[in-house]
C-alpha cells in the first residue's frame, strides 16, 4: 500500500503549509516599516518604554536611598555598643565600690542602666536588620546580654568567659554587618550599571527613532518634490513631440516677454507655422505616419532655432516659436531657410509679426495668426509677415 496516500477528507503537508505562508505573508505586508501606522506605533513604544524606565529608575533610587539610611543607623547602632560594651569589663570587679566608680566615671548610674544601654542598642540593631545571618548574630549576643544581666542582679561576679563569648560575638556581628554592607554595595553598583544601560538603550533608541523619522521625512520630501516637478512639466509638456503644449507656451511667453522688458530687448518675433494638408498626409498613410511626421518636424524645428527661441506645439498640426531679440524679417529669413531646407520633408505656411510687448502674447499671437491665414490663402508652402 501507497504510504504517501492520503486518506480520505485529510489533505496532505504541502497543502496544509499553504494557507499558513499566506498568513505569514499576509502578516509581513501589513508592517510596513515606512507608514504612518508603524511610526505610531513605534513612537508609543518608546513612549511608553521611556516612561517604564522613569518609574523604575525613581523606585530603585528610592530603594538605594532607605538602603543608605538603614546601613548608616545600623552602623552608628554598632559603633555605639562596641563603645559601651567597653565599659562592661567594670562589671567583673568583685568589689562593688569600684564598679560603682568605673561606671559612674563612664556616665551609667548602675549596672542595670549600662545593660538596658545595651539592650536598647541591640534592639535599634534587630529592627533595622533584615538578613537571617545577622539576626542570628543579634540573638546569640542577647542571650549573653540575659547571662550578663542575670549575674549583675545577683551582684555575683561575671566571670571571663561570659564577657568574652560577649566581644566575640560582638565582633562577630561587626564582621557580618561589614560582610553585609560589601553585598549591598555589589548590589548597588549592579543596579546603578543596569540604570544606566537601559537609560543609554532608550536614548540611543530615542536618537535613532528621531533620526529615521527625519530620514524618512526627507526622503517623502525629495519623492515629493520629484513627482511635483514631473506633473509639472507633464502638464506644460506635449507628450507626443516634447515640446511645449499650449499651457506650457502660455506660461513660458508671460515670462519670456516679462525678462525681455527687464532687459530693455524691444525687439522680438513670434512665428506660427502650419504643416499644410496634414489632413491628407493622415489620411493616406495613416495616423502614426502622421504621429512620426508630427515627431520629426518638432526635431527639425529644435535643430534650427536658437536654444533660447521658444518652441511649442499649440495646436494638432501647429506650431509657434517666439524669438527673442530677433526681427521679424530676420524671423523670416529663418523660417523660409527651413521650409526649403532638405531637412525638411513637409510643406508648411507661416505667420511671422514682431512681439507687441505693450500689448502682450495674445495681441502678437492674433496678428502673426492672420499673416498665417494670408499665406494659407495665398495657395500654402510660404511665410507671410505682419507687423504688429
Ligand atoms: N497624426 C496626427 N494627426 C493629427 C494630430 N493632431 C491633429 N492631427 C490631424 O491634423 C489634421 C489637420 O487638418 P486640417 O486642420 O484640415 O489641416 P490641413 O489638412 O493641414 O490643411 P491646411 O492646414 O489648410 O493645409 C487633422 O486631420 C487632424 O486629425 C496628431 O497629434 N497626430
Amino acid at each position: 500500500m501507497n504510504s504517501e496516500a492520503s486518506e480520505p477528507g485529510v489533505q496532505n503537508t504541502p497543502a496544509d503549509e499553504k494557507p499558513r505562508a499566506g498568513l505569514r505573508t499576509r502578516l509581513l505586508s501589513t508592517i510596513n516599516p515606512f507608514s504612518e501606522k508603524t511610526i505610531r506605533v513605534l513612537w508609543v513604544a518608546l513612549c511608553a518604554s521611556l516612561a517604564c524606565v522613569a518609574v523604575f529608575n525613581f523606585y530603585q533610587t528610592q530603594q538605594i536611598q532607605q538602603d543608605m539610611v538603614k546601613r548608616r543607623l545600623m552602623e552608628v547602632s554598632l559603633q555605639d555598643l562596641i563603645v559601651q560594651s567597653t565599659a562592661l569589663r567594670h562589671l567583673d570587679n568583685a568589689r562593688s565600690y569600684e564598679t560603682k566608680l568605673g561606671l559612674e566615671t563612664r556616665g551609667y548610674g548602675s549596672p542595670q542602666e549600662l545593660i538596658n544601654q545595651l539592650a536598647a542598642r541591640l534592639a535599634v540593631i534587630e529592627a533595622i536588620n533584615e538578613q537571617p545571618e545577622l539576626l542570628e548574630r543579634t540573638q546569640a549576643l542577647r542571650q549573653q546580654l540575659v547571662r550578663i544581666d542575670n549575674a549583675a542582679n545577683n551582684n555575683r561576679q561575671i566571670n571571663f568567659s561570659v564577657m568574652d563569648e560577649w566581644f566575640v560575638e560582638l565582633s562577630l556581628l561587626n564582621t557580618a554587618i561589614k560582610q553585609n554592607a560589601s553585598a549591598s554595595d555589589d548590589k548597588m553598583k549592579t543596579l546603578q550599571r543596569n540604570n544606566l544601560i537601559l537609560t543609554l538603550m532608550v536614548l540611543f533608541l530615542s536618537v535613532g527613532y528621531v533620526s529615521w523619522t527625519m530620514w524618512l521625512q526627507s526622503k517623502v520630501r525629495q519623492k515629493f518634490a520629484a513627482e511635483l516637478f514631473y506633473l509639472r512639466n507633464q502638464a506644460r509638456t506635449d507628450s507626443l513631440t516634447g515640446l511645449l503644449n499650449r499651457r506650457g507656451w502660455q506660461n513660458s511667453t508671460d515670462s519670456y516677454l516679462r525678462k525681455m522688458q527687464r532687459q530693455s530687448q524691444l525687439q522680438g518675433s513670434v512665428a506660427i507655422i502650419d504643416i499644410d494638408y496634414f489632413k491628407q498626409y493622415n489620411d493616406t498613410y495613416g495616423h502614426e505616419a502622421g504621429d512620426a511626421r508630427l515627431r520629426e518636424f518638432a526635431e527639425t524645428l529644435k535643430a534650427n532655432f536658437r536654444p533660447g527661441d521658444l518652441i511649442a506645439r499649440i495646436g494638432g498640426e501647429e506650431f509657434a516659436v517666439l524669438l527673442p531679440n530677433c526681427t521679424s524679417e530676420d524671423a523670416q529669413r529663418i523660417v523660409d531657410r527651413i521650409r526649403m531646407g532638405s531637412q525638411t520633408q513637409v510643406g508648411f505656411s507661416a505667420g511671422i509679426c514682431d512681439v507687441a510687448l505693450n500689448e502682450g502674447i495674445e495681441r502678437t499671437m492674433a496678428i502673426a495668426d492672420q499673416a498665417l491665414y494670408q499665406a494659407k490663402n495665398k495657395g500654402r508652402n510660404r511665410s507671410c509677415l505682419a507687423k504688429a
